[in-house]
Order: C-alpha cells, then sequence, then structure tokens
C-alpha cells in the first residue's frame, strides 16, 4: 500500500451495471491509488426515471468491482459531506453529466478542499447492439417483454 495513496472519486446513480460504467471506473480509477464511488440517493435522482434497484443494492454491486476500493451511499442533502469526509485529490465528472466542472471547483475551494475537478471520455459501442446506458437497457428489456 502506497504511504499517501492519492485518491480519486466517482459518482452517479449505477442503477443497472454495463461497460460504459465500467470504462468510467477503469479511467477515474488510474488517475490515482484509490478509487472512492458515490452512488446518488433515489431522491436526489430528479433528472431522470427514479432507479430500479434500491440505493444499497446499488452500492454494493459497485463495491464488489474489482477497480473499486470503496462505494459509499451519497449524502442525502448535501453533495459535499461524503467528499469532505474521504477528502479526495480528485473528482471525475462523467462524460455526459450535467455538472459544471468551475462551479464544483469553486464550491470545493469555497470549503478548503484542495482537489482537482476531471471529465471522463464516453466508451463507445464495441460492438453492434451493445447497451451502454441504464435508459436504454431498461427501455430493451420492456420491448422484448413486455408482450
Ligand atoms: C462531486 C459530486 C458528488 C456527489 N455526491 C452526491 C451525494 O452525496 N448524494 C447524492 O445523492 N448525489 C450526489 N451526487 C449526484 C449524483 O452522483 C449524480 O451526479 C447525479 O444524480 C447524476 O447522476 P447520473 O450521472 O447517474 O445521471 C454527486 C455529484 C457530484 C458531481
Ligand atoms: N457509455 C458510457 N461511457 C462512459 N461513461 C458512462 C457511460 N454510460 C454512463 N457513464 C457514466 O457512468 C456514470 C453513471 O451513469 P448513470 O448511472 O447515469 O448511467 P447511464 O447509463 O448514463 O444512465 P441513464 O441511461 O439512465 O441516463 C456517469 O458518470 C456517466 O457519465
Amino acid at each position: 500500500m502506497t504511504e499517501n495513496p492519492t485518491t480519486v472519486i466517482a459518482q452517479g446513480t449505477f442503477d443497472i451495471l454495463h461497460p460504459g460504467h465500467l470504462h468510467y471506473f477503469s479511467e477515474a480509477a488510474a488517475l490515482g491509488d484509490e478509487l472512492h464511488v458515490i452512488i446518488a440517493r433515489r431522491e436526489n435522482v430528479t433528472h431522470k426515471e427514479k432507479p430500479i434497484l434500491p440505493d444499497r443494492q446499488r452500492r454494493d454491486m459497485v463495491a464488489a468491482l474489482e477497480m473499486v476500493d470503496e462505494a459509499h451511499l451519497g449524502h442525502t442533502e448535501d453533495i459535499f459531506v461524503p467528499i469532505e469526509r474521504i477528502d479526495p485529490d480528485c473528482i471525475v465528472l462523467g462524460h455526459d453529466q450535467h455538472h459544471d466542472e468551475a462551479a464544483i471547483a469553486d464550491a470545493l475551494a469555497s470549503r478548503g478542499i484542495d482537489c482537482e475537478v476531471r471529465r471522463a471520455s464516453a466508451r463507445e459501442p464495441k460492438y453492434e447492439g451493445e447497451l451502454l446506458s441504464t435508459g436504454r437497457i431498461v427501455d430493451r428489456i420492456l420491448e422484448l417483454r413486455d408482450g
């Protein structure tokens, strides 16, 4: 174990895991020694359909991945509470996340957290039909099973 490991944070909903998530985690993990993942609380997922799986189940599946050192349930009210506790060196935003890098960097600075903010790349399908979105997996399930 490194003496002063650099810690990286990834975050998101991670409802039904797919290779796009693995791409995001491996890119984030490569930026430091330890990868911590914050799992969005169901009540805070307001910009799209609510997750199907419970918070703890989503956390436990992410925690079981080899490239993830720790998975944490997000805070219900203040997204900076887990960050203050983890004290990361880098926060990696997903390629399509609506969060603004500069706004997050400002909020971190105002709380005295010295941490860089980076943006991950997208994984493109490796073969025809590869489903790289939870929403699209759910649509496909409905298409194939709904009568
Ligand atoms: C730095 C950072 C920390 C976050 N921490 C939390 C948190 O503690 N609790 C939570 O419910 N959501 C948190 N979120 C929000 C979600 O992880 C996620 O960004 C948002 O719901 C969008 O999810 P999606 O990318 O899966 O669509 C955080 C987001 C960022 C950028
Ligand atoms: N194809 C992909 N390539 C790279 N990163 C991805 C990909 N799909 C999701 N991610 C990243 O994984 C994190 C969590 O994403 P999320 O749980 O919203 O998955 P999603 O498949 O995009 O969901 P939905 O289809 O419901 O919008 C986000 O940071 C997102 O940018």
